[in-house]
């Protein structure tokens, strides 16, 4: 039955014009042609075949995985392609390697962190891959508390070295039981790199400067033994199979290790040559820059993670069908979902399939558009700093840390949401669920725990209420707070479902239950003596407010893309719809703060809900369409389940006569483990 097509039917009832859709969901048209050529010369090309990782043991995969990265690379520069292409062909490769964390922290790292003099070395030699390097920050017993760091690094002026050292047992103040206080996790450190960015406490004439970022080789260039003074390795296996095993998360000591006074990174602050410390004319927390460059790609990443099992839940809801009637006779479940074709119910027709399914299809789109909108805030910030303008310094690192945390942590849940939409299959590796939930999970936790994120938003919404009245206007993203009387006043004027449709209805509903939030929290906080207390006592309180503030955030940057031209026919009426279905679905989700905080009434949250299942019907037809704007192709998705053709079945029975278990019709083991029991039973049982 090759060629046939299971979904034409499905495709054919889109209201909108799906090509023009596709531009949308990239960004542009160019960045639309440049991600459709990738990811076709990737998918065509059987180097990247990935249907083997679940099965493959550890060292195989990791093999695997450095031969990828290897031809990856030989493609980029045999075919010249540019930052853009280079940067598509890692992501379509869809496989976690040492090269997110060269591309993605050890070179961004250099760039945000180094003196222009120290880029002119460093750079070049990253980016032909002569070095490879990493970003080594967390240690075992520190993570989440940067300042907590305990490796140092003292300054040694006999010989202008930096002596780069990792506090063993006896010499911390720490009681863990393990003998080293070593860093661990760093992606890309266990096996591969030459080089790392280590975060040391910068110790100069017996004075302790803080956290600092220093460039340190690891292995040798001529044979990638680890240098004198330096013990590394992998820190074992990882959950799920596949999955992010195919990255050498490391762990690392260095003992005494000497590196040039040169290899600080000296842009926020430098050593002399005397040993003297000097501070640039820039606030300290740049040197947190890298995680804000990497948390903002986050955002932009959920978006990916979030569609691809929104696409296969999509598309396989629509293959499956369940109860109804095969030939027309009585039905199993009530008349109103007698509309297939065949008389069987296509699960995607349920309403509790919708309901879980379609919010996450909103959520897709509604990440993809906020992250188009940090990148933007995250290069006017870059831009701000470069002419020493550092007040949108601290909303740039709340936006970054709270949307990381939101949208990961929805992302997360979303795939696994859509992996139990799949029903039993969602749970066959050949669905690319689970490995899809493994490689992804950890991100609610890397680059900043989610709650440790939220508890720094919460920070700078109590900061933003205590200023106000004080004559300092809140601008960008908290600018609502400007308005806050009117908030903490106003009534919701919903009558009618429709005026749920109404943007400034609902973006005064989001900001008055984000402010009420803050200001409650404020409150009561201010009933403490001691704020730090306080804030520990509530934090609790204080995570829900900065979720209701993201939430927002997410909310009218959908709404301001809405604002904007957007061609194609039926286009902007079908992604108005989605809107809906976003924020109508956590106004149902969060209905008791919108409740308690009394902005709407319970009349109200009703009308929202007929509102957002009338949206859910509008979407309906469309939603094959929808999930076929990303644009993906199999090998990316990766999924039987998802495939674009939605012949799922003979493909689900193919995969499984190939899996090596099937090599044999009688399995390995037969001889010494089954057949003596069954001979034993046959005895007993006198058969
Ligand atoms: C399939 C493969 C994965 C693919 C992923 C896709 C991604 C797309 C590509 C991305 C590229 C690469 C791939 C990356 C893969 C992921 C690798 C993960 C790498 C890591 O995990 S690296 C380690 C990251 N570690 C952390 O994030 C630690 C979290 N902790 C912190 O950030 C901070 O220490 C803190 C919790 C914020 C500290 O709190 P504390 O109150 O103690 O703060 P300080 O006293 O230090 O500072 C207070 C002061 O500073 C402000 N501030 C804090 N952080 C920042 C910042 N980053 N920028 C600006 N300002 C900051 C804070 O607000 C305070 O200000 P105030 O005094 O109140 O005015
Ligand atoms: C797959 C993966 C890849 C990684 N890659 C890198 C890398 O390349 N480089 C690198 O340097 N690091 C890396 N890390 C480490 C990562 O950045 C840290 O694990 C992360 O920052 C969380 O810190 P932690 O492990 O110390 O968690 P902890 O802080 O120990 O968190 C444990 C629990 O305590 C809670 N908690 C902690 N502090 C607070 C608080 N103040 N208030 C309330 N609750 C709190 C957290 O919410 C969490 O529930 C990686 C981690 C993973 C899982």
């Amino acid at each position: 039955m090759a060629g046939v097509d299971y979904l034409a039917d499905e495709r054919n009832k889109a209201e909108f014009d799906v090509d023009s859709m596709k531009i949308v969901w990239a960004g542009s048209r160019h960045t639309f042609e440049v991600a459709d050529r990738i990811s076709k010369l990737v998918a065509n090309d059987p180097a990247f075949r990935k249907d083997d990782r679940p099965m493959l043991p550890r060292k195989e995969l990791f093999k695997n995985t450095l031969r990828k990265a290897a031809y990856a690379w030989k493609l980029i520069t045999e075919l010249r392609l540019s930052e853009e292409e280079a940067s598509k062909l890692r992501f379509f490769v869809d496989e976690p390697a040492y090269t997110d964390l060269h591309w993605g922290m050890f070179v961004p790292a250099l760039k945000g962190q180094c003196t222009d003099e120290q880029q002119s070395k460093w750079l070049p030699l990253a980016y032909k891959m002569q070095i490879i390097g990493c970003y080594a920050q967390t240690e075992l017993g520190h993570g989440s508390n940067v300042q907590g760091l305990e490796t140092t690094a003292t300054f040694d002026p006999q010989t202008d070295e930096f002596v780069i050292h990792s506090p063993t047992l006896t010499s911390s103040k720490c009681y863990h039981t393990v003998e080293v206080l070593c860093t661990w996790w760093p992606g890309g450190l266990g096996k591969v790199s030459t080089h790392a960015v280590v975060y040391a406490r910068l110790i100069t004439d017996g004075k302790d400067h803080g956290v600092h970022g220093f460039i340190v080789q690891l292995r040798s260039m001529e044979d990638h033994k680890p240098l004198p003074g330096i013990t590394v390795g992998d820190i074992g296996m990882k959950f799920g199979n596949g999955a992010y095993n195919t990255m050498d998360n490391g762990v690392l000591t260095l003992d005494h290790v000497r590196i040039p006074r040169d290899q600080m990174m000296m842009r926020v602050s430098q050593v002399t040559r005397e040993g003297k410390y000097k501070q640039s004319d820039v606030p300290r927390q740049l040197v947190y820059g890298t995680m804000v460059y990497v948390r903002q790609k986050i955002v932009a990443d959920a978006s990916c993670a979030l569609s691809k099992a929104v696409c296969i839940a999509t598309r396989y809801s629509a293959v499956r069908r369940q109860f109804g009637s095969q030939n027309g006779g009585p039905e199993t479940q009530s008349a109103h979902y007698r509309k297939s074709y065949t008389g069987l119910i296509q699960v995607i027709d349920y309403k509790t399939q919708q309901n879980r399914l379609f919010p996450l299809l909103a959520s897709a789109y509604a990440f993809r558009f906020v992250g188009e909108w940090l990148k933007w805030l995250y290069t006017d910030v870059t831009q701000r700093l470069a002419v020493n303008d550092f007040s949108t310094l601290p909303e740039a690192h709340a936006c970054t840390a709270g949307l990381k945390s939101l949208t990961t942590t929805a992302t997360a849940d979303g795939i696994e949401e859509c992996r139990k939409l799949c029903g039993g299959h969602g749970y066959l590796c050949t669905s690319g669920l689970p490995e899809l939930f493994a490689v992804y999970v950890p991100a609610c936790t890397y680059e900043g725990d989610n709650i440790v994120l939220l508890l720094q938003v919460a920070r700078f919404l109590m900061k933003t209420v205590s200023q106000i009245g004080s004559g300092k206007q809140p601008v960008g993203t908290i600018a609502y707070m400007g308005r806050v009387e009117h908030l903490l006043k106003s009534r919701c004027s919903v009558q009618r479902a429709e005026d749920w449709l109404n943007p400034s209805q609902v973006l005064e509903a989001f900001e008055a239950r984000a402010a009420r939030m803050s200001v409650s929290c404020a409150q009561n906080l201010s009933k403490f003596s001691n704020p730090e207390e306080g804030f520990a006592e509530l934090s609790a309180d204080l995570v829900e407010a900065a979720v209701a503030h993201c939430q927002l955030i997410v909310v009218s940057k959908f709404l301001d893309k809405l604002q904007q031209d957007i061609p194609g026919k039926g286009v902007k009426q079908l992604l108005q719809a989605v809107c809906g279905i976003y924020y109508l679905s956590l106004l149902h989700k969060h209905q008791g703060e919108f409740l308690a905080t009394s902005y709407i009434t319970p009349k109200q949250a009703a009308l929202a809900s007929d509102q957002l299942r009338a949206l859910y019907s509008k979407v309906r037809p469309n939603a094959i369409a929808l999930v076929d704007s990303f644009n993906y192709t199999d090998h990316f998705l990766g999924s039987i389940l998802g495939c674009y053709d939605g012949n799922v079945y003979p493909k689900l029975y193919e995969a499984a006569k190939k899996d090596p278990l099937n090599d044999t019709v009688v399995p390995d083991g037969y001889h010494e483990y089954l057949k003596p029991l069954l001979k034993q039973q046959l005895h007993s049982a006198k058969l």
